[in-house]
């Protein structure tokens, strides 16, 4: 560990070339300078007002990557911010660090707020156009993005460094992509080699405000997201405080977004998550229509590690037991294994890994897993499957699970959509989401 103390964080101004699309966000942590850089994609237009507007909300929420280095208790802006805005960045700060919070045992963490000036809301107005799709590489952007496409919608597919099981995941649309390239301050790198504190950052809220950037900067409409209900769940509640690994993915998130859009950028219905209303497991369900995919989809974090990526799925981490729990029931388990290029349920050394998902030890991993019972209810349709019903897994998991937990399964919604506020008509409408 540094045996440094850090009082504050900072954001000196931020600078964009609108000729190399190159946006440069300084940021500093009491004597420490570090620079991120976000490369946009160039439009044939000037950029509008309301995109550098949302670069000040994007250099701020990215700064997340630079306090974890020493959790400072001052995080202060010249920046004058709405309410809207403030409220957004407060809980990106506190709520988004929750997991960094617990795991370094910091709980001043949960209570710092961001210190700004202050300032009146924009009247705020709907974008219009086509939507860009935030494009993941797993099977939830692949839900989203077909979704759109059998809408009618003329999606443009989008992702900030894209690898290859992105750029894969693109050429098997068949659609022309945006992308965004983001480099974090390789200092990062060595103080973390040094024993800096480090953790989990909320990188879907960095990765949502450069996908309304984009679309600003090339007049797109909003912003379509594939984040489950399922991410709303937390995996563990501590002093009081609900952790949850997957919160910048959550509903609570979504709305914060929407409103700093609204109040900073004057941008009404810029961002939403159409995946909303369905469970992991309802997702998993409307995947496997698709199989253009197969060769490519890969759900599996460990492939999107900015250093040493895994070639597709690792085969060994919480994402992958819950993703082949969850897409076993819908998928002939000849093409599930070909798609994992493994078969976890029938090996035996998978099942520790299991009982978590199942809620029979531990807490729910810190992973972007669905909800404790919609792994019991995939492993009861498991049990009444031709396919799967003998697995090794499935067979020793059948027998620890005690009955209440049956019980609740058998009466579980993991397939009734339910509401969003945030979908707009059209889409909830035309992309059939009404009648799934
Ligand atoms: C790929 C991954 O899961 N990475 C997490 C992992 O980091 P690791 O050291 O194994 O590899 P790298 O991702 O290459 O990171 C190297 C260091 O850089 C830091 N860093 C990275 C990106 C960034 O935007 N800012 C950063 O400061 C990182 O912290 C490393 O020190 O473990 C880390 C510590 O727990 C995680 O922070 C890494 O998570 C990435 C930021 C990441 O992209 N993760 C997503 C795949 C992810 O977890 N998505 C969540 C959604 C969470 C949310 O609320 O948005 C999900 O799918 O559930
Ligand atoms: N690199 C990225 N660029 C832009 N958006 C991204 C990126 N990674 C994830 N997203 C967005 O965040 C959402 C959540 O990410 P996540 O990794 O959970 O989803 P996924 O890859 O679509 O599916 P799965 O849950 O199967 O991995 C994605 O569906 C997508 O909308």
């Amino acid at each position: 560990m540094l045996d440094t103390q850090f009082r504050r964080l900072s954001f000196p101004p931020l600078s964009f070339d609108p000729a190399t699309g190159v946006a440069t966000f300084p940021y500093a942590l009491d004597d420490l300078a570090f620079v991120e850089k976000v490369t946009f994609p160039v439009p044939a237009q000037a950029p509008p007002a309301a995109f550098g507007k949302v670069l000040t909300l994007l250099h701020l929420v990215a700064g997340v990557s630079y306090y974890k280095v020493g959790a400072p208790r001052e995080i202060v802006t010249t920046t004058p911010l709405s309410e809207g805005a403030a409220a957004l960045l407060d809980a990106v700060y506190t709520k988004g660090m929750s997991e960094y919070a617990y795991r370094n045992d910091l709980p001043h963490v949960l209570s710092t707020r961001i210190s700004a000036p202050q300032a009146a809301a924009l009247e705020a107005h709907p974008v219009t156009g086509r939507p860009l799709s935030a494009v993941g590489g797993g099977k939830d952007s692949i839900v989203t993005l077909e979704a759109l496409r059998e809408g009618g919608f003329d999606p443009v597919p989008f992702a900030v460094n894209p690898n290859w099981v992105i750029e894969s995941v693109f050429d098997a649309s068949g659609l022309a992509p945006l992308s965004a390239r983001r480099a974090i301050d390789p200092q990062l790198f060595e103080l973390n080699a040094a024993g800096a504190l480090n953790g989990h950052i909320p990188v879907t809220a960095i990765n949502s405000l450069i996908a309304v950037a984009t679309a600003v900067l090339h007049g797109l409409g909003p912003v379509v997201m594939s984040n489950e209900r399922s991410a709303s769940d937390p995996n563990l509640v501590w002093n009081g405080h609900e952790i949850n690994h997957q919160w910048s993915k959550g509903v609570e998130a979504e709305g914060l977004l929407r409103d700093a859009l609204a109040a900073h950028a004057g941008l009404a219905d810029a961002y939403f998550s159409l995946l909303r209303p369905l469970s992991e497991l309802h997702i998993a369900k409307l995947f496997a229509r698709h199989t253009r995919y197969d060769a490519v989809v890969t759900s599996c974090n460990a492939a999107f590690k900015l250093r040493d990526p895994s070639a597709r799925w690792c085969g060994h981490c919480p994402k992958c037991r819950f993703v082949f729990l969850a897409l076993a029931p819908f998928l002939p388990r000849q093409r599930l294994v070909d798609i994992f290029s493994a078969d976890l349920l029938a090996d035996p050394t998978q099942l520790p890994g299991y009982r978590e998902l199942l809620g029979l030890d531990g807490h729910k991993p810190f992973e972007c897993v669905g909800e404790v019972e919609e792994s019991v209810v995939a492993l009861s349709l498991l049990r009444d499957s031709d396919d799967w019903r003998d697995a090794p897994v499935v067979v020793a998991l059948s027998a620890e699970v005690p009955a209440e937990a049956w019980a609740t399964a058998a009466t579980s919604d993991a397939f009734t959509p339910s509401a969003s506020a945030f979908i707009p008509e059209p889409y909830m409408i035309r992309a059939s989401l009404k009648s799934l």
